[in-house]
């Protein structure tokens, strides 16, 4: 590593990842790391014989009994945050104020304060701090702003988008449980939020209505949108019942539809408003696709960058904040576990 600015650290060899949580997204981003020929060079876990099964699985050679001892390996450059929710503020300035970069899963907190948190400290730091919106780094993604840029739909007026999944419905599972950041809309209905967001720019009035479980965490959300510019979105998300889970951006000479599971990598097609097909797409990406965030969290760093130019700091933060309002309006209460 070489110094560049003050404060910032610009990689010349292989940049090394470490893992921090050994749970279900900490196993498929790994695995999509190793597909990409990335550096994983350790992994933590609170419990340590699951830090070693997992770097036994993916041949990781620093096994950690606990976040502390891993964000203080040398041999890290940058720590996925891979935790609940509830706990990525604590985890991610874990990490920045031991020196490291983080990449940090969505919700990147479970409100704005939390990652206004982060931001200061990793400005602080002269690091950079990342969500992993993974959706917005897809190929499709990258193809869809073009289209949009080009002037290929015309005015862009209306994005309509679900995510909904039949999730467990165990209180204690981390989708129900306030303490965990529990919620479909912070799980779930952060994806098109944060979609509409990209395509339409900030929201800047929202509606939501939407239903409890017995926990209190929101199960069901639909939010009507107005953003910059007076285009709308529309938004349903669910974790108790599977929809079509597309997404569809709607211009006045054009629309593209884009095929389930939109938020992974998928295949859309553009169609004229006279019925004329213009474009299919159709990708053909490795693994799940996660490689695409961390490529282009590589791409930074060795740019002497500490902010994404695809989801820059602020928008997540903005983005909370509009979830914050949608909780609001919910009557949603997370507990704070600090
Ligand atoms: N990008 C995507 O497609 C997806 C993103 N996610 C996001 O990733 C995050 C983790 O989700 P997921 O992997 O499904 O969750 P899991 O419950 O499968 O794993 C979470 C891990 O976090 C660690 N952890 C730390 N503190 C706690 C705590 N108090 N309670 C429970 N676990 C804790 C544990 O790791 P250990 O025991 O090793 O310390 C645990 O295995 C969430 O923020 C979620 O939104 C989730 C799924 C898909
Ligand atoms: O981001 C996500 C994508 O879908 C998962 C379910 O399959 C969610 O639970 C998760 O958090």
């Amino acid at each position: 590593m070489t110094d560049n600015a003050p404060g910032t650290t610009v990689p010349t060899a292989p940049i090394r990842w470490g893992i921090l949580a050994t749970g279900g997204i900490a196993h498929a981003f790994t695995k999509d790391l190793r597909t990409a020929g990335l550096t994983v060079t350790a992994v933590g876990s609170r419990r340590p014989e699951s830090a070693r099964a997992f770097a036994a699985d993916y041949d990781i050679p620093h096994a950690h009994g606990s976040y502390e001892e891993l964000v203080a390996d040398p041999d890290v450059d940058i720590v996925y945050v891979a935790s609940p929710h509830s706990h990525h503020r604590e985890h991610a300035i874990l990490a920045l104020e031991a020196g490291k970069h983080v990449l940090i899963e969505k919700a990147v907190t479970l409100d704005a304060d939390e990652a206004i948190a982060i931001r200061d400290i990793a400005a602080g730091r002269g690091r950079l701090a990342m969500e992993a919106m993974w959706t917005r780094y897809l190929p499709h993604m990258a193809r869809i702003r073009e289209l949009i840029a080009d002037g290929t739909l015309g005015e862009v007026r209306t994005v309509i988008a679900d995510h909904t999944q039949s999730l467990p419905t165990d209180p204690a599972h981390r989708l129900n449980a306030l303490e965990l950041g529990g919620g479909a809309l912070l799980d779930l209905g952060i994806y098109p939020v944060s979609f509409a967001w990209d395509v339409l720019g900030p929201m800047t009035e929202i509606r939501a209505v939407g239903r409890l479980g017995d926990t209190g965490a929101d199960t069901e959300v639909a939010i009507a949108a107005v953003h910059t510019g007076g285009a709308l979105s529309s938004i349903a998300t669910s974790s108790r019942a599977a929809g079509p889970n597309t997404a569809h951006v709607v211009g006045t000479n054009a629309r593209i539809d884009i095929d389930r599971v939109w938020y992974e990598p998928t295949s859309f097609r553009v169609t004229a408003t006279d019925g004329t097909v213009i474009e299919e797409y159709r990708g053909d990406v490795d693994g799940r696709g996660m490689q695409f965030q961390a490529l282009a969290a590589e791409r930074l760093l060795r740019e002497g960058r500490t902010d994404s130019d695809l989801l820059p700091f602020a928008e997540s933060i903005a983005i909370m904040h509009a979830l914050d309002d949608v909780r609001g309006q919910l009557g949603v209460t997370y507990p704070k576990v600090r």
